[in-house]
């Protein structure tokens, strides 16, 4: 099976392509594609402006069923799309088909969410007037996407975009952009008109990304990615004070309290920590394990990370891809050895990256000033921090920039409320590994970003409240 054979892309297939696709496993290139310069790009919004004003007529309903065939597709397709994520980010093919799924599903929930937009009717200050409320689509919107998910990245933005009314334009990131066009392709098989959503590829991100924040036209972008772009963003949209929905970095902490299930902990670490990776924006960062049961747990973690089976995610057995390409896999290799040279002991993995492959990796003796422990490692390494009571992990767990997720172990209900209420984080979660559903609000406080993605509370990002008073009631 080639790139070419599957319909999904071949038609956006160059030979003379600018953007050229690899493959992480192998590096070998799967195929080309065209850029998009900042011309074309602007074309594209002022199509997807048009295209709007049609779609917002539309009833609630109307959108809804267009968004439904659009699920149905993706799942009637999950197997191509799958490969199509795995041939281009590296994930495990069982991993990408959680993706599509896992993407899939923000599809089904805006298409009900959308018939949820409620207005409200207030108590007025006069006889003689009545006080409303409605909600209408914020207008044309732009995203940004990353390569980890390069899948569930976009349905979660365009899913909510389009039940709100909105038309999008979206830039994938350079290294994953056949599955975002696989994505457009279905969506306009659907019944979606083609100029409401379209994926536009770029070589030039940082330059698409300032004609986002500048068009006249575009009303809102979505950024999910590193904290680093979200800051740019956010300076360059302040010129036309562009509404962000900003999905950003993190460093989550894994607290292991003496009282845990330490099975379920360790089971726990390798849903959170080795998933993609470790390239996921929620993924454990770093192991805090208090004092009694810390030697007990490693051990168990170290035999468990210890089954994994790197390798090309086409290969059956696999359960730990490459990286998304070698200069991640020496980045995070380089934080290893610095950990290393400072005296933390690795008691699995840490031998050092091959290409866009890094090792499992468990590396003990960690404190908290450490690079390891500060920086997002995005990578399949877990440092592991001792911490001696309540006081010292979350002391530990917030000290940090970022604030997107957390997870704690432990069976003291007491325990668990005053912990979850004092980490400063956008989400917690308690005894489990995997926290991420489209009917929960997904997203960070602190330098995680701004905006919550999925659940009730995402289509409230592309929507705007307006308030009539309506008057000339005296009889
Ligand atoms: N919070 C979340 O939901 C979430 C989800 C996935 C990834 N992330 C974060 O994303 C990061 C990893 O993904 P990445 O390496 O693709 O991030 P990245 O910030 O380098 O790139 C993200 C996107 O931004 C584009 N981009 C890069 N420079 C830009 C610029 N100057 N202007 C406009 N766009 C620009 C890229 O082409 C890509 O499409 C990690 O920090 C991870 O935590 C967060
Ligand atoms: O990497 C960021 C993603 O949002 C992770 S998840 O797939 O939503 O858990």
């Amino acid at each position: 099976m080639t790139i070419e054979t599957l319909a999904l892309v071949s038609d956006y297939l160059r030979a003379d392509g600018a953007i050229v696709v690899e493959n992480p496993a192998t590096g070998a290139v799967l195929g080309r594609i065209a850029s998009h310069d900042a011309d074309a790009v602007s074309a594209i919004i002022d199509k997807a402006d048009a295209a709007r004003i049609a779609w917002a007529q539309h009833s609630a309903q109307a959108r809804s069923n267009l968004l439904r065939a659009w699920h149905g597709l993706i799942l009637a397709h999950a197997d191509d799309l799958a490969r199509i994520i795995t041939l281009e980010s590296g994930k495990p093919l069982a991993e990408a088909k959680g993706e599509v799924a896992y993407g899939a599903s923000y599809v089904e929930w805006f298409a009900e969410e959308g018939k949820r937009a409620y207005g409200e009717t207030i108590p007025g200050f006069s006889p003689r007037s009545r006080i409303l409320t409605i909600r209408q689509p914020i207008g044309t919107c732009a995203a940004i996407t990353p390569w980890n998910f390069p899948l569930a990245m976009i349905t979660r933005k365009v899913a909510p975009a389009l039940a709100a009314g909105c038309s999008i334009v979206v830039k994938p990131a350079e290294a994953t952009p056949l599955t975002a066009l696989a994505l457009e392709k279905l969506a306009h098989e659907a019944g979606i008109p083609a100029d409401l959503f379209r994926v536009t590829a770029t070589k030039s991100s940082s330059a698409i990304g300032a004609l986002f924040c500048t068009h006249p036209l575009v009303r809102k972008l979505s950024f999910t990615g590193s904290t680093r772009v979200g800051q740019i963003l956010m300076a360059q949209a302040a010129q036309q004070v562009t509404r962000l929905s900003l999905e950003l970095g993190g460093n989550a902490p894994f607290i292991v309290f003496d009282d845990a299930d330490l099975d379920a902990a360790v089971e726990g670490v390798l849903a959170s920590k080795y998933r993609n990776a470790g390239q996921t924006c929620v993924c454990a960062n770093r192991l805090l394990v208090q004092d009694g049961v810390h030697d007990a747990f490693v051990a168990r973690l170290v035999a468990r990370v210890g089954q994994l089976r790197m390798g090309d995610g086409m290969a059956d057995g696999t359960t730990l891809g490459p990286l998304i390409d070698a200069r991640e896999a020496a980045r995070v290799a380089a934080l290893v050895e610095d950990a290393r040279t400072a005296g933390c002991a690795i008691k699995i993995g840490g031998t050092g990256s091959d290409g866009a492959f890094h090792p499992a990796t468990i590396m003990t003796g960690v404190t908290q000033d450490m690079p390891i422990a500060q920086d997002e490692i995005f990578g399949p390494v877990a440092p592991v921090i001792r911490f001696t009571d309540e006081a010292d992990a979350i002391r530990i767990a917030n000290d940090t920039i970022y604030g997107l997720a957390a997870y704690l172990y432990s069976r003291d209900i007491g325990r668990v409320w005053r912990v979850m209420e004092a980490l400063e984080y956008g989400m917690v979660a308690v005894n489990e590994g995997i926290l991420s559903t489209e009917t929960a609000p997904f997203g960070g406080v602190k330098q995680s970003g701004m905006g919550r993605e999925g659940s009730s509370h995402g289509l409230a990002d592309y929507m705007e409240i307006k308030y009539a008073l309506m008057g000339g009631m005296a009889g």
